[in-house]
């Protein structure tokens, strides 16, 4: 039986997929899977006893991955299961950042008892017109699951579309439209768009992107849409940019206490993802991976581990190993194994960074005896008997 605590709340759909032999737990420290949404888990305690974590959804910055990898402890994230539902508010954000429609709506609701309302709307809404999207040039920078899809579309809305992303994945760039113009710097982005939306990760390289002095280099009331995370931009910065009307407009899926209010800024309660479309599809795909891991071993869409895939196991026995990426970790397993008189007939090392998973399927049954003469091997961070 598997123990599963959910921390936040998880589209059922995904947790249906749980068979018999899984079991919701309310305490953190009793599960052996946990699904988690944007709680932050880094002032948490890890069990020993914890094999997995499911991010349901992409950003994996509210978990610490390398205290999860030296605890053996396995992080999956749901690629892509979510974009669809970003892409489409990014559209709407574009349009709201370009024509005042919330202070139009909010003014008309402020006139709703006047009978001459009609009126007071055809000689007042010239103070609320905007401009169209069509024609204008849209910079895209990180160009994976989401920027892809935004800048295809927008694209499709007749923007002139460029995109950044030094580190596009091959599948990514076979998908991205013919018409994307690539930027071949941030500097490009920033000197030629009168709109840029932003869709990267946050980390230590990303922390920060938008400060003083990048937005010095955009062009006068220029609209940012930020639907990725909230310190990838500098406030205090963004603040003083919105005052001297360098930039027009700070469309943000992050408020806080500092932008939440302030002229030009809108403000979107994190909606990004908040679809039961991309609630489902992300409960599904972090549900899978967690049964797949726990039953057979097999590691997709981790992002602390190497993805591994030896199927189900169709041997006597199999183990699987988490450890460091280091010298002799296989041989050592391997005579580990041979001094028991056991055959391994199959078998899968893979590595990511400073962390690797072997999957060895060996012709007697797993006893807790190999698996703990496993377990002495310097540099072995955990060792599972799956079958
Ligand atoms: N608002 C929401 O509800 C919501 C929903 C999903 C994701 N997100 C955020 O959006 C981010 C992106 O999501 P995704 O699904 O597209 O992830 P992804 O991993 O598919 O794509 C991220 C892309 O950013 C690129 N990148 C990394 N560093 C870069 C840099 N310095 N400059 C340019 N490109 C860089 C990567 O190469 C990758 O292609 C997530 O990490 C998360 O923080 C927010
Ligand atoms: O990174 C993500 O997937 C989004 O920020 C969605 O977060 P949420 O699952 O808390 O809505």
């Amino acid at each position: 039986m598997f123990n599963v605590n959910c921390i936040n709340k998880i589209a059922n759909v995904g947790l249906d997929l749980f068979t018999d032999n899984y079991q919701m737990v309310e305490q953190f420290n009793d599960a052996d899977a946990v699904l988690v949404r944007s709680s932050s888990l880094h002032e948490l305690e890890l069990p020993k006893t914890l094999e997995a974590i499911a991010r349901a959804g992409a950003g994996v910055n509210n978990i610490p991955l390398e205290k999860c990898a030296e605890n053996g402890t396995v992080v999956f994230n749901t690629p892509g299961a979510n974009a669809n539902g970003v892409k489409e508010i990014v559209i709407a954000s574009l349009i709201i950042a370009s024509r005042d429609i919330f202070g139009g709506v909010n003014w008309v609701n402020s006139c709703k008892d006047d009978p001459e309302v009609a009126k007071l709307v055809e000689k007042n809404k010239a103070k609320f017109a905007g401009t169209e999207i069509k024609g204008k040039k849209l910079g895209v920078i990180g160009l994976g699951a989401i920027g892809i899809l935004v800048a295809n579309a927008l694209n499709k809305l007749d923007m002139e579309v460029y995109g950044y992303d030094p580190f596009i994945s091959v599948d990514a760039a076979w998908n991205l439209s013919k018409y994307i113009k690539q930027a071949k710097s941030l500097e490009e982005i920033y000197r030629e768009c009168d709109f840029i939306t932003v869709h990267v990760p946050l980390t230590d390289s990303t922390k920060g992107m938008f400060n003083k002095e990048t937005f010095a280099m955009m062009k006068d009331g220029v609209k940012l849409l930020n639907f990725s995370r909230d310190t990838l931009v500098i406030d205090d910065d963004i603040v003083e940019a919105l005052e001297s009307g360098k930039v027009g407009r700070y469309v943000t899926d992050f408020p806080n206490p500092k932008v939440c209010g302030v002229n030009g800024v809108i403000t979107v309660p994190h909606l990004g993802a908040s679809t039961s479309e991309s609630e489902d599809n992300c409960a599904v795909m972090a549900v899978r991976q967690i049964m797949d891991y726990l039953e057979n071993g097999n590691i997709k869409n981790s992002v602390n581990y190497p993805n591994c895939d030896m199927g189900v196991c169709n041997h006597v026995g199999r183990i699987a190993i988490n450890h460091r990426n280091i010298p002799n970790m296989l041989s050592q397993f391997t005579s580990t194994v041979a001094r028991e008189n056991i055959n391994i007939p199959d078998m899968i090392n893979k590595s990511k960074g400073k962390y690797a998973y072997t999957i060895l399927d060996i012709e007697s049954p797993a006893t807790p005896e190999l698996a703990n003469k496993i377990k002495q091997i310097d540099g072995v961070l955990k060792v599972r008997i799956i079958k």
